[in-house]
C-alpha cells in the first residue's frame, strides 16, 4: 500500500525563496513541494502539503491528519518549533511519527533557535541540507514502517 505523507510548512515558509536568501536559499516554497511530490511518486508514496502562519491552523491539520490515514508527517515548523507546546501535543495526540526539518542548521545559528519542543519526540531531525533535506525525508518517510 502506498504511503500517505504530509509536508507541514509554518509561518514565514511561504516565503521561502525571497526571504533572507543567504539562509534559506532561492528555491520557492511551491518548488520544494513539487520537488517532494514528485521524489514521493518515484517511491509510490503521496505527498500532501499545507503552509500556514497561524499556530491554531497547524495544530487543526495535524489533526485532520488522522482523520485522513496520513502514515508520516514532515514538517518545518520554523519558529514555532522553538515555541510551541501546542504543536508538540498535536503531533503527541495523533500519534503519527514525524521528522523535524528546517533548511538552515539551527544549531549554527542564534542560541534561542537550539531548543526545540519537537526535536525529543521525532523519528529524526533534519536541518542544514537545504532543499535536499526534503527529499531525504520524504525517501525515508516512504520506507518508514511504524
Ligand atoms: O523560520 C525558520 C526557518 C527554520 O525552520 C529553517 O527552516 O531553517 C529555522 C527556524 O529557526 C526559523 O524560525
Amino acid at each position: 500500500m502506498s504511503q500517505k505523507i504530509l509536508l507541514i510548512h509554518g509561518p514565514n515558509l511561504n516565503l521561502l525563496g525571497k526571504r533572507e536568501p543567504e539562509k534559506y536559499g532561492n528555491t520557492s516554497m511551491k518548488d520544494i513541494e513539487r520537488i517532494s511530490q514528485e521524489h514521493g511518486s518515484k517511491h509510490d508514496a503521496t505527498v500532501s502539503c499545507y503552509q500556514s502562519n497561524h499556530e491554531g491552523n497547524l495544530v487543526d491539520r495535524i489533526h485532520e491528519a488522522q482523520t485522513q490515514g496520513i502514515d508520516f508527517i514532515i514538517i518545518n515548523a520554523g519558529a514555532y518549533t522553538h515555541t510551541s507546546i501546542a504543536l508538540r501535543d498535536a503531533l503527541l495526540s495523533v500519534e503519527i511519527p514525524y521528522i523535524e526539518l528546517h533548511v538552515s542548521n539551527v544549531h549554527s545559528r542564534e542560541a534561542f533557535r537550539h531548543k526545540s519542543f519537537l526535536a525529543d519526540k521525532a523519528v529524526g531531525v533534519v536541518c542544514g541540507l537545504g532543499v535536499f533535506g526534503y527529499k531525504a525525508s520524504v525517501e525515508f518517510a516512504t520506507q518508514y514502517k511504524k
